[in-house]
């Protein structure tokens, strides 16, 4: 995108920028309070911020090495005007941008980036070393992917409507979509646009939902009238799409631990005309006990590392530490124990996460499975950025015998 030269539009930049590096902000929550704050933007002003916003969290180590320091709460305006410099973008003659040198910005990019992979993909050390222990060569390629902003699927929600018609909708509220193919109910939009605002939105036609997550519900092969548990339903993607493959028959019973993320998904549930949810918080064990033996199909969705979708939560990159993610894999591996009995014999269970960490992953189901004899591995499924062009995800579907 060209550079727009209006000065409120960079205090709305750096204000995001300062919330998300310094005040432990979610990048996507920020940008839409900073563009609810200023209703007279247009949508090229709102669509600068938002690309400029991404752009600069996710190239932030390469910006750094580039201005020669770490951002810090009182150089946000050099290090947005660093990353204009590097994009080749003539910067506007203001005193903030005086002191920049084009010429020491692009020599100290070269030197810094040119042998230094990490650097230049702009991830920090300790991931780097991390994804190459575990996934060898393959990891530079999905780091590469993963700098590619990620596009934006929809989910067709079939209760209501099927996937021509919502073209069909969408084309009527002037926005176009592409089919994919490989994806039976994704639609991909070709342009960004916010399409929370269209009528097929309010109206439950479809949710927001990466293609590569479409596979995970289907992956729990649910029929009709079966008794499912979701076990960490969050704000309920994967829910939704249950109940739109049960077609609103049958009885999905949607846990977490976060009650505020189980109101969501009442909302949504409601939007979308689902009407065979129960939700419950997990407060005490006694929530799992008492469905012991109960599940036809049990989705595990885990709470994970993220490192599938980085190209999608760029922040993440600068949020996440080792200690965090080594924590997580020890919560993977307690949920996976006690949830498991939650199945009944004869039925099964999927295990998904959004990394591409093996140790969050397949070495995870396989610790499983030499405790627990009485599952076995039906099939596992893992999807690589640098190979589908969408997010990285894994799943396990695993029976019990
Ligand atoms: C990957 S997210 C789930 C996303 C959700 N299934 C969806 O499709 O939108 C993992 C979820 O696990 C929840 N969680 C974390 N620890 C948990 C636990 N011990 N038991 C159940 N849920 C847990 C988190 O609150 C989070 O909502």
């Amino acid at each position: 995108m060209k550079l727009l030269p209006y000065k409120n539009l960079f205090i709305g930049i750096t204000d995001t920028l300062n919330q998300v590096f310094f005040h432990n902000k979610y990048a996507d929550r920020e940008l839409e309070r900073t563009l609810k704050s200023n209703p007279k933007w247009g949508s090229k002003d709102r669509g600068f911020i938002a690309e400029t916003v991404y752009d600069t969290v996710r190239w932030k180590r390469m910006i750094e090495a580039s201005m020669g320091k770490d951002v810090a709460e009182d150089n946000l305006w050099e290090f947005v005007g660093t990353w204009f410099v590097l994009q080749d973008e003539k910067l506007p003659f203001w005193d903030e941008f005086k002191k920049l040198s084009p010429k020491e910005i692009l020599k100290r990019n070269h030197a810094a980036t040119d042998k230094n992979f990490a650097v230049r993909e702009s991830i920090p050390q300790w991931m780097h070393d991390l994804g190459e222990k575990e996934l060898g060569n393959q990891w530079k390629k999905e780091v590469e992917a993963m700098n590619i902003p990620a596009p934006t699927v929809l989910r067709v929600n079939t209760l209501k409507i099927d996937r021509k018609g919502l073209k069909n909708e969408l084309r009527q509220e002037r926005i176009d979509t592409e089919v994919l193919s490989k994806f039976p109910d994704a639609l991909q939009l070709k342009e960004k646009t916010n399409v929370f605002r269209t009528h097929s939105f309010k109206d439950g036609f479809f949710e927001i939902q990466d293609a590569g997550s479409q596979l995970i519900s289907p992956y729990l092969n649910v029929k009709p009238g079966m008794r499912v548990v979701d076990a960490c339903a969050g704000a309920g993607g994967k829910t939704l799409h249950l109940a739109a493959l049960m077609e609103n028959k049958g009885q999905i019973y949607s846990l977490d631990i976060h009650e505020w993320k189980l109101l969501e998904l009442k909302k949504r549930a409601k939007r979308a005309g689902a009407q065979n949810i129960q939700t419950k918080v997990i407060d005490s064990t006694k929530v799992i006990k008492k469905l012991e033996g109960t599940a036809d199909r049990l989705l595990i969705d885990a709470p994970c590392s993220g490192l599938g979708v980085i190209s999608r939560n760029p922040d993440a990159k600068w949020k996440l530490s080792l200690d965090f993610i080594e924590s997580i894999q020890k919560e993977q591996e307690k949920i996976l124990n006690d949830y498991c009995k939650m199945v009944k014999s004869g039925g099964a269970m999927v295990y998904a996460t959004c990394s591409i960490l093996p140790s969050e992953n397949q070495l995870q189901v396989e610790k499983f499975l030499k405790n627990h004899p009485e599952f076995k591995l039906v099939r596992e499924k893992q999807i690589l950025p640098s190979q589908s062009g969408f997010d990285g995800f894994y799943m396990a579907y695993m029976e019990k015998v």
